[in-house]
């Protein structure tokens, strides 16, 4: 389906967890900044829309969407998040220029949420024109920044689920005597 036959903003209010105890990570490219601080302000509202506090969303500035990638791995590292928002637009000029940032950003991305714990959501629209940018960040085809911080929920849930299953896991194992720790202070001596 085409974002031409889905708007961006809507979702399933009953479909989204509770956020109130997240924290989100914001990384928005300068380049083209009156459609990314339209994402931006989509983004923003919805996570404040669906519970997160306003001093557990941090946002950082880069200068272009290519950094995004740098941006969003410093912002895992450093800081204490459960997901990570990029907010990018790239918009085709006269050369090849966009295919490079565009492959270079998803590429980027993708290895992100390969190598790290953290989900880092892919907000960066590709646009052939600022018609179509204008169209996604806020304008008839809805906010492409509202969906990423919808998905930025849903994945920070996903992860906390995940680490909750895998701690309840091992306490089974080590309960069942299973898992042996070398050296554990509550193995009890025979
Ligand atoms: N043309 C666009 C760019 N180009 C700049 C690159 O993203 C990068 O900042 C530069 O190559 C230095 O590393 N960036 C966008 O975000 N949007 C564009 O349309
Ligand atoms: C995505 C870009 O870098 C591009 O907008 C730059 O424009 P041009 O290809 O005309 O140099």
């Amino acid at each position: 389906m085409a974002t031409e036959n889905k708007n961006l903003s809507e979702y399933d209010k009953n479909s989204v967890p509770d956020a109130r105890n997240f924290r989100f990570g914001i990384v928005v490219a300068e380049w083209n900044e009156t459609i990314t601080e339209g994402l931006y302000n989509g983004a923003f509202a919805a996570l404040i829309e669906n519970q997160v506090p306003a001093q557990n969303i941090i946002r950082w500035n880069v200068p272009g969407s290519f950094e995004l990638i740098y941006g969003a791995k410093k912002m895992l590292q450093t800081q204490n998040v459960d997901a990570v928002i990029v907010i990018g637009c790239v918009i085709q000029g006269q050369t090849k220029h966009f295919d490079f940032v565009c492959e270079g950003v998803t590429q980027g991305i993708k290895d992100l949420n390969v190598q790290t714990d953290i989900p880092v959501i892919f907000c960066v629209l590709t646009d052939n024109t600022m018609q179509q940018s204008i169209d996604r960040s806020g304008g008839i085809h809805g906010n492409k920044g509202t969906e990423a911080a919808i998905a930025a929920i849903k994945m920070a849930f996903i992860r906390q689920q995940a680490s909750l299953s895998h701690q309840i896991d091992n306490q089974h194992l080590l309960g069942s005597g299973a898992l042996q720790i070398e050296n554990n202070p509550l193995q009890i001596e025979e």
